[in-house]
């Protein structure tokens, strides 16, 4: 086969950020994303925006062509959490989160209730989040380092039938290891190494180690949303990434 043909026939890679639109209202959401390019990024739609915009501004988002992660973190019971997962996947939105401390079963009614679709969305597991250490879950009880029950999460969510989880880069290459390379890893805590800090986060890593760790995507929100010119580090991360 002529190589030429086979480049321009395989589709490009997508582009690995998902920048995190943790913004209070529309109007500065759609300023914002105005400097983007769904070729250069996808985005992330969390609690505080859904909160306030509800899926007007996630459809309008994705019909300027941009890929949508739904971030609403579902944790209820299974019927609850299922019928949302349902909504959500009505919407069309490409990545939609549960966190897998819901368990099995709840899991399981999750991935059950999108598999219908014909254009479903990735489901993913959150873990331990990010801005968790191992002090954090002595007080909830729970005698683990955070790796060891990401680790025991996230096989648990590969086995309730969900696409991937959201993880912190820094459990990227053992989780790679045990659920193959067709398993989503889906890493935020993301943090340039320009020094600035991490905020709430605890668990961080910079966009070329998360990439080199196995990471399929990483969601950046403030060390995107919160610099003087938002497009040109994205620039520089997907030169980095893609180096
Ligand atoms: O599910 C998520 O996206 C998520 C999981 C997690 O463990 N940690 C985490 O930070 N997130 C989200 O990722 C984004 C990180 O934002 P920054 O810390 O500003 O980069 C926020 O929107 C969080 O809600």
């Amino acid at each position: 086969m002529n190589p030429l043909v086979g480049d321009f026939a395989r589709p490009a890679a997508p582009a690995p950020v998902i920048v995190a639109l943790d913004f209070a209202d529309a109007a500065q959401t759609l300023a914002f994303v105005r400097g983007l390019d769904p070729a250069q990024c996808q985005l992330k739609i969390g609690k505080e925006l859904f909160t306030a915009t509800g899926r007007a501004l996630a459809e309008q988002l994705m019909a300027q062509g941009f890929k949508l992660f739904l971030d609403l973190k579902y944790h209820d019971i299974p019927n609850t959490v299922a019928q949302a997962c349902k909504v959500a996947a009505q919407m069309g939105v490409w990545l939609l989160d549960v966190h897998a401390g819901g368990g099995r079963r709840m899991m399981e009614a999750a991935a059950e209730a999108v598999a219908g679709f014909a254009e479903r969305p990735k489901l993913l597991g959150v873990t331990v989040l990010t801005s968790m250490e191992a002090a954090d879950l002595r007080e909830l009880g729970w005698a683990d380092e955070p790796q060891t029950l990401v680790r025991r999460w996230a096989a648990l969510a590969q086995d309730s039938g969900l696409d991937g989880v959201v993880c912190s880069a820094q459990e990227a290459q053992m989780l790679r290891q045990d659920a193959g390379a067709d398993f989503l890893l889906v890493t935020p805590g993301i943090r340039l190494a320009d020094g600035a800090g991490g905020d709430d986060q605890r668990r961080v890593m910079t966009p070329e180690q998360a990439v080199a760790a196995g990471a399929d995507y990483l969601v950046m929100g403030r060390p995107i949303t919160r610099a003087a010119d938002p497009a040109a580090v994205l620039r520089q991360v997907n030169a980095a990434v893609r180096a």
